[in-house]
């Protein structure tokens, strides 16, 4: 069975951000999660591992994943670039950091979570967009099966298209239950990421200055 059958006829492109909609630039939900085939799985779930989901504490449980599940993976079928189409024109032009920005995403591995935090900081090249949108960004790209470094690199890739930065920094660490929870089982560990874009990238100052905005006095 192709990926598009298993997923009733449905592509979705997990890498990149175009392609994934009907129609680009409506965030609306285009379209809608199948909730009751995502019952149907959760029961078959529940009987595999040797319940019983008709039992009373369960009767409820597989509509309740659904809805879970609808809402962990809202991400699918919004477009984050909006966001910063409403940029604004000012004539800033140093660094905008906004950090520890509070995420949960769902490790497509396992589809266990990982929670942490994202730093974003850039220097505009004339757009400047508000602060939320930064964090309403991380939030749509975060409600997908993800991998923390391809979640990274789409943010500052997303700030490069939409507002032509002249450089940008991404850095998120996170905490991932596939490594605490089983498996390894590891419960300290952090994983940190950054994508370096323009100036970022190329210049070590900037680079530093930005490291230690995140993390000074940490
Ligand atoms: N690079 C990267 N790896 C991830 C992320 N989330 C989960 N993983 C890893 O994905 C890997 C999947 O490895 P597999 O060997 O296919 O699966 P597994 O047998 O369940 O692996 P273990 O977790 O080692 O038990 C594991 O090493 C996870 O730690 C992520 O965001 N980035
Ligand atoms: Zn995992």
């Amino acid at each position: 069975m192709s990926a598009s059958q298993a997923n009733g006829g449905k592509s979705v492109d997990h890498g990149s951000l175009s392609g994934e909609l009907d129609e680009p630039g409506d965030n609306a939900t285009s379209h809608e999660v199948d909730l009751p085939r995502i019952e149907r799985a959760v029961r078959e779930i529940l009987f595999a591992v040797g319940e019983d989901p008709d039992r009373e504490g369960l009767r409820e449980t597989p509509a309740r994943v659904a809805r879970m599940y609808r809402e962990l993976f809202s991400g699918l079928h919004t477009d984050p670039r909006i966001h910063l189409q409403k940029f604004f024109t000012e004539k800033y032009d140093e660094m905008v950091l906004v950090k520890d920005i509070s995420f949960n995403s769902m490790c497509e591995h396992h589809m266990l979570p990982f929670i942490g935090k994202a730093h974003i900081g850039y220097v505009p090249n004339g757009k400047v967009v508000g602060l939320s949108k930064l964090a309403r960004v991380v939030e749509e790209i975060s409600h997908r099966p993800q991998v923390q470094e391809r979640m990274t690199e789409q943010i500052a890739n997303l700030l490069v298209e939409e507002l032509g930065v002249k450089g940008v920094a991404v850095v998120i660490e996170a905490a991932h239950s596939c490594m605490s929870i089983r498996g390894v089982r590891k419960p300290d560990s952090l994983c940190v990421t950054s994508a370096m874009k323009g100036l970022f990238r190329s210049n070590l100052s900037s680079r530093s200055e930005v490291m230690n905005l995140i993390y000074g006095g940490k």
